[in-house]
């Protein structure tokens, strides 16, 4: 299955380049591949850039596609499913678990449904870190002409099914560690990644 990285943010909470800043001599982007790399049901990277850093992003050597909507996560799911399903990732998830996305798309594969997205037992979603079908992408569409770019109503509103995170191995819950701000880095410096 293809991997589709979101990698067109701001990035306002962090202040500045957060994709190419370098944690130990390496781009927080270049974990999260690494990681993404080591999924044995991935089989094809592509990055889901912006206008303004898609020349930057052609550097890490895989294929690149401009969000021309730039609406927030929707619109980069939107544009990644344009090349068919997708395990879709945020580029800013440097502890991804490659088993884990494995799991996933192993369970979207037999499910046969628009997305398997991981969900928490209090209902939270996890949709940057989740399986979709390219179909999904015409259930989206509507969504965005209309102005709704709300991703876990969406979600649930489609046929979606879950993967109930709690019920999975403990460890695999730093899959979904996300750097947002300076602050979120400390994680990363002290895990041995
Ligand atoms: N292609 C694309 N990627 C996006 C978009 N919005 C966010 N991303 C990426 O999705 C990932 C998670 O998003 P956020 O944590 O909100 O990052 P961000 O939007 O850059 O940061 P903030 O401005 O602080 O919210 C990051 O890797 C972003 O680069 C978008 O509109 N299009
Ligand atoms: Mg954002």
């Amino acid at each position: 299955m293809m991997g589709a990285v979101l990698a067109g943010g701001r990035a306002k909470r962090f202040g500045g380049d957060k994709l190419l800043f370098r944690i130990n001599g390496k781009s927080l982007l270049l974990y999260t591949l690494e990681r993404l790399e080591q999924a044995r049901r991935i089989d094809e990277i592509i990055l889901v850039a912006s206008k303004e850093n898609a020349e930057k992003m052609e550097g890490f050597g895989y294929d690149v596609v401009v969000d021309e909507l730039m609406v927030g996560p929707m619109g980069g799911i939107y544009t990644a499913l344009s090349l068919g399903d997708a395990f879709l990732v945020a580029g800013d998830m440097p502890l991804l678990v490659p088993e884990f996305v494995d799991f996933i798309i192993e369970r979207f594969e037999e499910a046969k449904k628009s997305a398997c997205v991981p969900r928490w037992s209090n209902g939270y979603l996890e949709p940057l870190h989740a399986a979709y079908s390219g179909s999904f992408r015409d259930f989206l569409e509507k969504r965005i002409k209309s102005g709704n770019y709300a991703i876990n109503q969406a979600i649930r509103e489609s046929d979606a099914c879950y993967i109930e995170i709690e019920k999975l191995p403990e460890d695999w819950r730093e899959s979904f560690f996300n750097v947002n701000t300076r602050g979120d880095l400390r994680r990363l410096t002290r895990a041995s990644t």
